[in-house]
């Protein structure tokens, strides 16, 4: 949840008066005031609570006391409610009608203090007292209110207990007038609006340890005004060109061309497929270049260029140019952090962004934080995409040469290819993410290679990016996809993308074509080429491992999850940023706590080691890597070898896994200093050999697909072929198509 800047809301409400005394008092007392500019972040589990929940959050002896009755609490609470007269139905302790209603027109300091200087509070009725605690509960539940006490240091998790105590005071001390005044605004927000001023004062008298402890914690966690954190590229003038436009439309190749003129000059990329691209290609044209991804380090002698994967920009080198492609990406939710570094950091003359539109404005905003020089250059596509109406009318039999069908699970996959090469005297490839980028290469060139029988493309969302690939028409499979979670229909941004690979500048199909299997889907994918990108309102940021450090300092004996947990909780972010999805993070910290003798510096590493937390075989892997670095010992790789290719889907699968655990190896061995582990060159044959394995065993792959996960639901299967899943909008159709018989069905009764 993010919220307005605390301090501008505070003083909206507040006198002139009550703010510079406030500003006084905690200037005095510890801290300055927030700024305007400054936004609290906070995340799901930093919601305002019920105010009955509070109670498990306030001390013992409170606890028990809010269990009891009404008036057992009522009388602990020192509070006098005087139910003979309630009975009688006189009020004993009240001004005169009129007496309360200066109280609104006081200052709050003097009225806190007046309730500070109070030997005990007034009688009140048993309706008013109600009433009055009804307002509490209130401002208990106020997100205005826990928002605002933000700006003196009350976090929203001490907040409830806050106004618990608050409430406590207020009731042993209240005056006959406030409380009279308070009874005729009732349980609303001019209530908490006069109470809150008092409640602020009374918190900076009561809490100034925990407001202190909150302070420190949340300076600990602070992420705002992130280009300040590299002040090296912020005193540079750095000119930035942004190549913009759809797929496909020579964005990459003409920053490209900027990177090899350059005398040095860097490539970041969003995958190692595509830096390996980049590596050869500019090689193969002359310009001496090394390869730097997560898992490998290719030094070529001489060289001044370097193509490299975005996690592993350096930001202490000087380049000349800087390409950062695919710079839409900087949205992601798990890794937009690192291209918000690249752009941010790179300490270059001239940095080449390429991507799609979405990214434009708030790019925009950036180098006008930054004091960047920002030119434009807008790409179209070099032939227009058309799509076929006709569909492939449901049957796979339907399928042409130069197609790539596109399905967006692993099974669908294998199931595409079983049907099409038994049904036609096509061959397929197959590009999905679990392969290694080595084998999705040997497909992509069977793939384009005029000579052979390999003559359709059977691909996930993975050949959206990256491949240089000879597509004549993108088939979409299906436009649904399980998010993890549940099947939702692919987001429009990214069937543009992969859409958008058909037909290629100088290729056998410099023309594109796409269509849907069904025709049910055709309507989605008009719809989806037709909508304008998505504005992207934030960019993606994680902190650095001496953020994290730092905020460690602030909390003591909590494990590393925790210590993610809470920083995510109370990190503070400008508006135009969000903080970076930690979840797998957080598992693998999980795991990880079970490993004693790990420092944070390590553990934050192996967390961000490119592991699949669905696999356990790999999960299990990195647990035995760190429990071996935790013990100094050589770290070493366990793993028997397969003897040949595979020879059904569970053997394919299980070299998967195997690949994903060397690359594994490779990666922790690049993180990690010295020499803890020996055995990269034997890791880097396995790897090469499983890659190879895995290349051999697509080629003869003709059987049905086992679940990675077993127990998770399959899909139906007819006898002797397969079967389409329906997909979300078919099941939509069906419905609306179902309701519309109901009605005319209803109709006809009627009639
Ligand atoms: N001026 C050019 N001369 C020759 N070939 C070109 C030219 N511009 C682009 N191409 C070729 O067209 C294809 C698409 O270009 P490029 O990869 O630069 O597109 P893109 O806009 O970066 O697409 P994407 O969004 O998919 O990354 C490439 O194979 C590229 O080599
Ligand atoms: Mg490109």
């Amino acid at each position: 949840m993010a919220i307005g800047p605390a301090s501008s809301l505070f003083r909206a409400y507040a006198s002139k008066k009550h703010v510079s005394r406030i500003r006084g008092l905690i200037g005095k007392k510890c801290f300055g005031l927030l700024s305007q500019r400054d936004i609290f972040l906070g995340s799901d589990g930093f919601d305002v609570k019920p105010f009955s929940s509070v109670v498990d959050d306030v001390d013992e002896d409170l606890k028990v006391k809010s269990e009891g009755s009404v008036s057992e609490f009522d009388a602990d609470m020192g509070q006098i409610v005087d139910l003979d007269n309630e009975i009688g139905g006189n009020v004993i302790a009240c001004d005169s009608s009129e007496g309360y209603v200066h109280v609104q027109y006081r200052d709050p300091v003097e009225l806190y203090r007046e309730l500070c200087n109070a030997e005990k509070g007034a009688k009140q009725r048993r309706s008013d007292w109600d009433t009055l605690k009804e307002i509490f509960n209130l401002l208990g539940k106020s997100g205005w209110a826990s928002d605002q006490a933000l700006a003196i240091y009350i976090g929203k998790a001490f907040f409830p207990t806050a106004v618990q105590k608050f409430r406590n005071f207020f009731f042993k001390k209240c005056s006959a007038d406030i409380a009279k005044y308070l009874v005729t605004l009732g349980p609303s927000d001019a209530a908490v609006k006069f109470l809150f001023p008092i409640f602020i004062e009374f918190c900076l008298e009561e809490f100034t340890s925990e407001i202190k402890q909150f302070k420190s914690m949340i300076q600990a966690a602070d992420l705002t005004k992130p280009h300040t954190w590299f002040p090296f590229a912020r005193a540079m003038r750095r000119k930035i060109i942004y190549h913009v436009g759809p797929t496909n439309s020579g964005k990459t190749y003409n920053a490209l061309q900027r990177f090899m003129e350059a005398k040095k000059g860097i490539y970041c990329s969003p995958l190692r497929l595509l830096a390996m691209e980049v590596f050869d290609k500019v090689n193969a044209l002359g310009v001496y270049c090394s390869l730097l991804t997560g898992q490998e380090k290719k030094h070529v002698p001489f060289s001044n260029h370097v193509a490299c994967t975005v996690e592993m920009v350096s930001t202490d080198e000087l380049y000349d140019v800087a390409v950062i492609d695919e710079i839409q990406m900087i949205a992601d939710p798990h890794r937009g952090y690192a291209w918000t570094r690249a752009l941010l950091g790179l300490k270059a003359d001239e940095i080449h962004l390429c991507g799609d539109p979405s990214v434009l404005n708030i790019v925009r905003k950036v180098c006008s934080d930054t004091g960047d020089e920002l030119c434009e250059q807008h790409y179209e596509r070099f032939k227009p995409l058309v799509v076929e109406a006709k569909t492939l009318l449901g049957d796979l039999r339907n399928v042409r040469s130069g197609d790539c069908v596109v399905a967006f699970s692993r099974r669908e996959i294998f199931e595409v290819k079983l049907a099409i090469e038994k049904h036609t005297d096509h061959r397929c490839c197959v590009i999905y993410g679990a392969l290694p980028p080595e084998t999705r290469r040997q497909q992509a060139n069977l793939f384009n290679d005029q000579d052979n029988e390999f003559d359709v493309l059977v691909a996930s969302d993975a050949v959206g990016m990256g491949l240089n690939l000879n597509i004549r028409r993108v088939v979409f499979y299906t436009l649904s996809k399980f998010n993890g979670d549940k099947v939702v229909p692919v987001p429009a941004s990214q069937v543009k993308q992969i859409a958008g690979r058909a037909g290629r500048r100088g290729s056998r199909y410099p023309d594109g074509l796409t269509t849907t299997l069904h025709l049910s889907d055709l309507d989605y994918l008009i719809e989806c080429l037709k909508q304008p990108f998505d504005e992207v309102k934030k960019l993606g940021l994680f902190p650095f491992f001496e953020q994290v450090e730092l905020f460690a300092g602030k909390l003591h004996n909590s494990s590393f999850c925790q210590l993610l947990e809470k920083f995510g909780e109370n990190c503070r972010l400008d508006g135009s940023y969000f903080l970076c999805r930690h979840d797998h993070i957080k598992k693998v910290a999980n795991m990880l706590e079970k490993v004693p003798a790990l420092s944070l510096e390590d553990r934050f590493n192996f967390c961000f080691a490119p592991v699949n937390i669905r696999d356990p075989k790999a999960m299990y892997h990195l647990l035995k890597f760190a429990s071996s670095y935790g013990q100094s010992i050589p770290v070493n790789i366990y793993m028997g070898m397969p003897k040949g290719s595979a020879s059904n889907d569970k053997e394919l699968l299980d070299l998967e896994t195997k690949h994903q655990v060397l690359s594994m190896y490779l990666w922790l061995a690049q993180h990690f200093k010295g020499d803890n582990f020996p055995y990269v060159k034997k890791v880097e044959a396995m790897a090469t050999d499983i890659a190879d394995l895995l290349g051999k065993s697509l080629v003869k792959a003709n059987w049905k697909p086992e679940a990675r996960n077993a127990g998770k639901p399959k899909p139906q299967q007819k006898a002797d072929g397969y079967e389409r899943p329906l997909s979300l909008i078919k099941q939509y159709d069906q419905e609306r198509h179902e309701r519309f018989l109901q009605h005319k069905q209803s109709e006809k009764v009627i009639a």
